[in-house]
């Protein structure tokens, strides 16, 4: 049984860093382990312009804790009115790194979201023209589609005729949840990809309603029945390179996920790399986990992969019960629970940075 292991620094390709006084918590939770993260738009307002990308991105740049080695990369909002221009002249500077599709009031802050995906017809000819890669919140909206079906239906609806119109460009279904997600990744071609986050390779749908009501299993695309979960599980250590590492890593106020219409998110950010470890193991394929965490993804971006390495213990740890993110308590992601790894040492950070995340 290994009690370290060591692999290749992971970047995070899905990650929630919201703004503000929440910043400095987000970025450290991210930065204390991943070199590189995609960073989600959804602020309030959303993140549409070259401009907006990059004040956020100064700001994201001012919270990184010292010593800590991190890039943010950037991604443009997609709205009924997203200039084609815009989103190019933003790629070509290195601002946008990929461009994000909310079906309009599909998720948190999606409420300025795409209504119809021909409305964005023309920013995705531009996209695929210049291999810039399109990630996806892959639900559909419509009432009368049941919570737990929107996936599978979005990628009948909507999903597979966008890669047939468009064979060539880089799509990222982003934190899959269905057998039906897996397959249909599995199934298209090279330029298809899927991310998968920690907390779908652990709960199933159940852990929503264990004993009562459980708002922080709450996220969006909800998590599924169980077989579900096993698909995931088989995709994530599958060695395929199309799946890879995007926790989703949605920080909400305790008080507003706890609420009488609680808010879809959940906070990893702080045992993300740990939780991956630990499913890794379970499955039998530690020996895959660099590969999912550090090396797939920026192959699908065409980046090169980091040159750092992390190293995580075999040291038990309890997951704090809460943590403050800018001045509100959050719940973290299996809040109270003990893990098997533990973060021993990332060299992008100065001694006395590492270990459990007290962030
Ligand atoms: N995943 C979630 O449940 N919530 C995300 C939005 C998203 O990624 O859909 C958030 O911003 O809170
Ligand atoms: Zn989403
Ligand atoms: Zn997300």
């Amino acid at each position: 049984m290994n009690t370290m292991i060591s692999i290749r620094t992971p970047d995070d390709w899905h990650v929630h860093l919201r703004d503000g006084a929440q910043l400095d918590q987000t970025v450290a939770a991210t930065a204390r382990c991943f070199e590189r993260a995609i960073v989600m738009p959804n602020l309030v307002p959303p993140v549409c312009t070259v401009d907006a990308a990059r004040q956020y991105r100064n700001r994201i740049r001012a919270a990184i804790p010292p010593g800590a080695s991190f890039q943010p990369l950037m991604t443009c909002y997609l709205t009924d009115g997203t200039d084609a221009g815009e989103v190019a002249a933003g790629y070509s500077e290195g601002v946008f790194a990929a461009c994000k599709l909310y079906p309009a009031h599909a998720t948190t802050h999606a409420d300025s979201g795409v209504t119809d995906v021909r409305r964005i017809h023309a920013v995705l000819a531009t996209m695929e023209r210049t291999g810039m890669p399109l990630l996806i919140h892959g639900e559909v909206t419509d009432a009368d589609v049941d919570v737990f079906d929107r996936e599978a239906v979005f990628i009948e609806r909507v999903l597979s005729p966008i890669v047939r119109d468009f064979p060539a460009l880089k799509v990222v279904l982003e934190h899959i949840t269905t057998a039906e997600a897996v397959d249909f990744v599995r199934d298209s071609g090279s330029m298809v990809a899927a991310t998968i986050t920690p907390h779908h390779l652990v709960i199933n749908r159940n852990a929503m309603f264990q004993r009562g009501l459980r708002p922080h299993a709450y996220c969006l695309p909800v998590a599924k029945r169980e077989r579900h979960r096993l698909a995931l599980r088989r995709a994530a250590t599958s060695g395929l390179s199309k799946f890879f590492l995007g926790t989703d890593s949605a920080p909400h106020p305790r008080a507003m996920k706890e609420s009488a219409c609680g808010c879809a998110g959940i906070f990893n950010a702080p045992v993300a790399i740990e939780v991956y470890a630990q499913v890794f193991e379970e499955e039998g394929a530690l020996d895959l986990l660099e590969a999912f965490a550090s090396e797939y993804g920026p192959r699908f971006y065409g980046l090169a992969p980091n040159a750092g390495q992390i190293s995580l213990m075999r040291t038990p740890w309890q997951v704090p019960d809460e943590i403050e993110v800018g001045g509100q308590a959050v719940v973290p992601f299996l809040a109270g629970e003990t893990l098997t790894w533990q973060l021993a040492t990332n060299h992008g950070l100065r001694a006395g940075q590492s270990g459990p995340p007290t962030i």
